[in-house]
């Protein structure tokens, strides 16, 4: 893969997104990039890419519109406001249904085809909380992805290191991908084709696989950022860098709002002397990550193409994710009609994504249902 002929610019420039219209009201929308009218109807952009790139000078601004207002004290607003939000999620609802909901819909459309499944790890298999070290699944969603995986190929697509992703879900029977898809262990695929950076491995069970590392050059690059980046991050209270080995996460979820412009001062005056990496925004996450054309939806398409599914008739991809990041798989599955994109969330937000699922718990509920289903319509 050449990474210097497809790109010129290390940082790209800000989307301009096209806007699309909610009637929801202005306080319900939480998430990055939403913006308010006059008539306080919301503005959202519409997600035309699944990262957006921001430019380092905007990354203050970016960090402060995809926080929520804080709760104060519980008071008739605040049980009007949940109200008004209720209201809100319902009528997101109809944009974006519930996979749980929408499950005999969804499973009729699998009928004939070889359902596969992908898997977010953060938000969608474990809740989101403030320590990243600590973001364990329940061992009732470790036995639901045990379960589903002897049904389906089942893959976890993650922005942590693979080894990390595995080191929480801890299953043999998946395939995994770390750093938003730039490093892959998946089935031996039958021709290297395109991929020149396709390597044959063993896996830890002693298992042949394919080793896909397409950002592999930039190890000693992330690895030089990330010694910068602790040393000028981690002495503001409660920040938190994490190597991800082909990008790096500046979490600043605990960080006092006042300290979050030092974060983006200091992460921006690391990275402009990298002009081959790029900054994007997650859930509270600034991330740091070379510039190559490849995320989380080209890790879909490679994943397909080593399972043998190249064929897009045979199968119904899933794709089920929480993040910015996930966006990329969700348009690659929307564009063409090739399966299903869900998102995870408890508020509304634009997304590629064609259902949702609040939380995941009811991630589990989905898996659950699938792998009844499968039984059943196997005995028939
Ligand atoms: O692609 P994912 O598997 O969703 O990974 C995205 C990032 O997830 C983690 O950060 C997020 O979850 C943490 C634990 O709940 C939370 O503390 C943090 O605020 C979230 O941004 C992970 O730590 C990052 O490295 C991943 O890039």
């Amino acid at each position: 893969m050449d990474l210097k002929s497809n790109h010129t610019s290390p940082i790209l420039t800000d989307p301009t997104p096209s806007k699309s219209r909610l009637q929801v009201p202005s306080h319900l929308l939480q998430y990055s990039g939403v913006t308010f009218t006059p008539n306080l109807l919301l503005t959202v952009p519409t997600m035309n890419a699944g990262i957006i790139d921001i430019r380092a000078n905007n990354c203050l601004h970016s960090m402060e519109s995809s926080s929520p207002p804080h709760k104060k004290s519980r008071d008739i607003n605040n049980d009007l406001a949940s109200t008004d939000m209720d209201v809100a999620y319902r009528a997101w609802l109809l944009k974006y249904p519930s996979a749980l909901a929408s499950f005999e819909q969804i499973t009729n459309f699998a009928k004939g085809k070889r359902i596969t499944l992908f898997l977010d790890y953060d938000g969608t298999l474990s809740p989101i909380v403030d320590n990243p070290d600590c973001a364990f699944m329940s061992n009732d969603m470790r036995a639901a992805v045990k379960n589903v995986a002897k049904c389906f190929p089942t893959a976890i697509i993650s922005g942590r290191s693979r080894d990390k992703v595995f080191e929480f879900v801890g299953l043999t029977e998946l395939n995994y991908a770390g750093s938003h898809g730039m490093d892959i262990m998946g089935p031996v695929r039958q021709s290297s084709d395109d991929y020149h950076d396709c390597i044959r491995s063993t896996d830890k069970q002693g298992k042949e696989v394919n080793l896909f590392q397409p950002a592999s050059e930039f190890l000693p690059m992330i690895d030089e950022v990330y010694n910068s980046l602790v040393n000028n991050i981690e002495e503001i209270q409660g920040a938190k860098v994490e190597n991800n080995k082909f990008c790096v996460s500046v979490h600043y979820r605990n960080v006092d709002e006042k300290d979050w412009k030092t974060v983006a001062q200091r992460v921006h005056d690391v990275i402009r002397n990298y002009p081959r990496l790029r900054l994007t925004h997650g859930r509270k996450v600034l991330e740091v990550r070379p510039v190559i054309n490849w995320d989380k939806g080209k890790a879909v398409t490679f994943l397909l193409e080593s399972l043998g599914f190249s064929n897009y008739d045979d199968v119904l991809p899933i794709y089920v994710g929480d993040d910015q990041t996930d966006e990329d798989a969700f348009k690659v599955l929307r564009e063409g009609n090739r399966g299903y994109g869900i998102l995870v969330s408890s508020v509304p937000k634009e997304s590629n994504a064609f259902f949702s699922l609040r939380d995941p718990q009811e991630v589990m509920e989905f898996l659950k249902s699938l792998v009844v289903w499968t039984k059943k319509t196997s005995t028939l």
